[in-house]
């Protein structure tokens, strides 16, 4: 059954005006490994430590600047949080379809709270906390290419005609800033389409950056700003001592314009500048060293690596399900063609490499899991190929072929043909990342024995659901399964209502 709403009634939860607060006993584990009657052991502690959670409940009126505004992705979510906003409905081929936000985990998923009569009953994701309506986002932002958020749409070829004709009139007054461009960090053919770049010295880039955001939010009267990169994949920047290795070293490489800081970089520094949340929807190292001590220095949420939305999305799942089922990949080749602006910047060798980098690394944590399965060291052979074919525009075509050891020497091969509809699925993605980050910015927690309530680590490792490549806080785990984030994302949630994980036991039913 499905309800709407629901409250939490607790002595561990208080509902003020303002605010939830919540008593939650995290229940963990302590390992240690010692020498007992002459040999070592591994001993397993069950530990429980006390957190205290404040949630703000005021939802801000939420200003969304997307770099890349005018991309694929950015006039997609636009045209689609507008049409859900006026209620459009239009004529497809089939149907007369509505506007809906489906693919949005916050907003079409749903989380089980309990049972009722033997009945199992769900609740709207969004329901666990008070989220931002995406209906009332105020979306800007930057792009190179001068173009009005109507043309950009139909030049992305990705939403009906019928729904295009409707939207033009929202959509054709917004026209994105001009934006900071840097041929050296993408390929060669997008420079044809930068008819609107700030010109200056690096600093002043970020300037104008810092800048834009302030006008931005004056004008609309927003009370938060969330910064999300939705523009090209850039080429890795190299990582050197004394260039972008600290904080300190990489605002002097700024000072000095030097040429190896990347138009990511430099808009990610506006933004811990102006301590607005910046997430970077490409797999590039927008976060540097540098900028990662900065974030965390000034406590700016910072999020990435990569959306996570279709071809990997599936890996993150059937691999998980694999070696959880004790089945041992040793071949997976993930092949995919697609004929957007994406794909044909994604065509030069360099930013192909910093997309393969992100869509490789996502099995690492499955394969460690299992030392049953895999040596140490041990990996599966792991193929990215990404081809460059117009024809078939946003719609890429995902062919994956897994091969595994089973029983007794068997093998068993799985080959999936998926065809990913790139920004239809990044779109929702992208609101969840915005609507998620501004939600954690407004918790605190502390645990026992901390004098004071604090904010999640600026480093969102929350978000990784939604990344191919989490960004996560220096020497903590990466995951990577997708059943994994989910959990951890939503019982995190349920913690900041006084509500246990959901650990699918049903004892009450055994
Ligand atoms: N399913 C998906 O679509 C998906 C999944 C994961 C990652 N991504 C990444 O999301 C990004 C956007 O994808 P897309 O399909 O919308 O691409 P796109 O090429 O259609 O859009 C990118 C936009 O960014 C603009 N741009 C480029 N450099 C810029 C800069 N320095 N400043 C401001 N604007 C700039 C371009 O003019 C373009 O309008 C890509 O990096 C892609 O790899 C997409
Ligand atoms: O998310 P996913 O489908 O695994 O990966 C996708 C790549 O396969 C695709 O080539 C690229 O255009 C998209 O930006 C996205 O990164």
């Amino acid at each position: 059954m499905f309800i709407e709403k629901f409250k939490v009634e607790s002595p561990n939860v208080r509902y003020a005006e303002d605010e939830i607060e919540a008593v939650y006993h995290y229940e963990t584990t302590e390992l240690v490994h010692e020498s007992r009657d002459g040999a070592y052991h591994w001993i397993v502690k069950p530990k429980t430590v006390r957190y205290n959670f404040k949630t703000h409940t005021r939802v801000p009126k939420l200003g969304v600047m997307l770099v890349g505004w005018g991309g694929n992705n950015g006039s997609t979510l636009t045209a689609g949080v507008i049409a859900n906003r006026e209620g459009i409905s239009w004529a497809t081929k089939d149907k007369v379809q509505q506007a809906n936000y489906f693919g949005s985990l916050t907003q079409a998923s749903t989380i089980r709270v309990g049972s009722f009569n033997g009945e199992e009953i769900y609740a709207p994701f969004k329901s666990l906390l008070p989220m931002v309506n995406p209906d009332d986002i105020v979306f800007g932002g930057w792009d190179i290419s001068n173009m009005n958020l109507a043309d950009a749409m139909a030049r992305a070829m990705v939403l009906d005609i019928d729904l295009q004709k409707q939207l033009r009139p929202y959509m054709e007054s917004m026209v994105p800033l001009p934006g900071i461009f840097d041929p050296d960090f993408v390929a060669a053919n997008q420079s044809g389409r930068a008819n609107s770049v700030i010109k200056g010295t690096k600093k002043e880039q970020v300037q104008q950056i810092i800048k834009d955001i302030r006008e931005f939010k004056e004008k609309t009267k927003t009370d938060k700003v969330v910064v999300l990169w939705t523009a090209n994949t850039e080429r890795y920047s190299d990582v050197i001592v004394g260039l972008n290795d600290t904080m300190e070293n990489l605002m002097a490489s700024l000072e000095k314009n030097e040429t190896e800081i990347s138009p990511s970089t430099l808009y990610g520094i506006a933004c811990v500048l102006e301590n607005v949340p910046f997430i970077n929807g490409s797999p590039q190292n927008t976060f540097v060293p540098g900028l990662i001590e900065m974030a965390i220095q000034r406590n700016t949420l910072i999020g990435g690596d990569d959306f996570k939305s279709g071809q990997t999305k599936m890996k993150s799942v059937l691999v998980d399900f694999l070696v959880g089922a004790g089945i041992k990949p040793t071949s997976i080749v993930s092949y995919n063609h697609l004929g957007n602006n994406d794909g044909m910047n994604l065509s030069a060798p360099q930013t192909f490499r910093s997309k393969e980098i992100s869509k490789s690394n996502v099995v690492d944590d499955m394969v460690s899991s299992n030392g049953i399965l895999y040596e140490t060291g041990e990996h599966p052979d792991h193929v990215i190929v990404i081809k460059y074919v117009p024809y078939v525009g946003d719609s890429k075509r995902a062919m994956d072929e897994y091969t595994s050891e089973i029983f007794m020497g068997g093998k068993s091969t799985i080959v999936l043909h998926n065809t990913c509809e790139d920004s239809l699925l990044a779109a929702p993605i992208i609101l969840d990342l915005v609507l998620l980050a501004e939600l954690s910015s407004r918790i605190q927690l502390k645990f026992d024995g901390e004098d004071k309530f604090h904010s999640f680590h600026p480093v969102s490792a929350i978000l990784s659901y939604l990344t191919k490549a989490p960004l996560v806080p220096p020497g903590t785990p990466v995951v990577n399964a997708l059943s994994k984030q989910r959990a951890m994302l939503e019982n995190i949630l349920r913690a900041c209502i006084g509500l246990a994980p959901e650990n699918n036991m049903n004892l009450e039913y055994k």
